[in-house]
């Protein structure tokens, strides 16, 4: 059998800092296979984005990686030097941020740096740069790429500034992208037309793409399996429509009931009630049981993930059935 595209595999992050152990990613395990989209969803602070950083390599102190197997066709990126990341990052593994001037160069021309982008990883002429450049904006549905390629990134609206780091991101035809709430600043009319075009590119390319977001109802058409994480953890996991149908884990129930669009009118909107808890103070229970409606004492335990059916995995001693 041929290794998935990524596959991660008890992946803990953790901070060391002066004040405790902040376990940022504590035993996250997934795959993703080629031209597949994934939903890392979970509210702020659960460890989505660092989830992200350390399938990128961008782990910084006092951050660090203690655990896990990161592969990607096969290959552990946990021990690469930083002259391989530099090889492999914009090229075989992409990112786009909730920010594209993360991406973008305010003071230099879109044609200056996607051209960079392109010759940091071949030997190929300016000319043929250049071809790939207007390629990848027509792409992500920028008319007139010639003259959008000499403009500056301040002569672009928000959206299409997200294209074009979007289009950056795929100029080399990456294996990966991994994508961090990079609509939640657009309007919602934007934001459906980049997730359509983004899951036809991945589905025509088979490039794999992580898409992650606290927004469960962006997943929702565009993931084909979504990770539910909290503080750290993956509490819930499966295909997108199982999990949006028939959420087990009190936690994604919570989170599906604050949706707007899925409440049903006249009914004052659900509240997950509580604060998420301080990843330094965690013991080895749920914790999640503070928050939670269906709590019991055993609840202090760890909670181990278990396989409700194929291809679902929930950390819950007492799931919604
Ligand atoms: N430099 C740091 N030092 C200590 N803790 C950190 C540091 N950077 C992040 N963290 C902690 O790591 C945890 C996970 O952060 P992460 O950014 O992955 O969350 P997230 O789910 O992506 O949230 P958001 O949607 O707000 O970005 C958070 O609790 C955060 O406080």
């Amino acid at each position: 059998m041929s290794a998935s595209l990524l596959e991660v595999e008890g992946l803990r992050m953790h901070f060391f800092t002066r004040a405790g152990v902040v376990k940022a990613v504590d035993d996250v395990s997934f795959r993703l296979e080629r031209g597949k989209i994934l939903g890392l969803v979970g509210e702020s602070g659960s460890g989505k984005s660092m989830t992200g950083y350390s399938i990128l390599g961008l782990v910084d102190a006092p951050g660090r990686i203690v655990a896990g197997r990161i592969a990607l066709n096969g290959t552990d990126l946990t021990n690469l030097e930083e002259a391989q990341w530099r090889k492999l990052r914009g090229n075989r593994i992409a990112m786009i941020f909730q920010d594209p001037m993360m991406t973008l160069n305010p003071v230099l021309r879109i044609d200056t740096q996607m051209v960079e982008a392109v010759l940091a990883h071949h030997s190929i002429s300016r000319e043929s740069a250049l071809a790939r450049c207007r390629e990848a904006l027509s792409r992500v549905g920028i008319a007139a790429p010639d003259e959008r390629l000499r403009a500056y990134p301040h002569q672009f609206s928000g959206g299409m500034r997200q294209r074009v780091a979007i289009a950056i991101a795929l100029l080399n035809k990456p294996d990966l992208i991994i994508a961090d709430e990079p609509t939640t600043a657009l309007d919602v009319t934007i934001q459906g037309q980049i997730l359509h075009e983004m899951q036809r590119l991945c589905r025509e390319s088979g490039t794999g793409l992580i898409w992650i977001t606290h927004d469960l109802s962006v997943i929702a058409g565009l993931a084909d399996d979504v990770c539910v994480m909290y503080a750290g953890r993956i509490v819930e996991s499966g295909a997108v429509d199982g999990i949006l149908d028939r959420p087990m884990h009190p936690y994604t129930r919570g989170l599906l009931e604050s949706i707007p669009s899925r409440n049903v009118r006249g009914r004052p909107l659900a509240q997950i009630p509580g604060m998420t808890p301080s990843l330094m103070a965690l013991g080895d229970g749920c914790a999640f049981r503070e928050r939670c409606i269906r709590a019991q004492d055993d609840c202090r335990l760890a909670p181990a993930a278990t396989i409700p059916a194929p291809g679902r995995t929930v950390r819950c001693l007492h799931p919604v059935s």
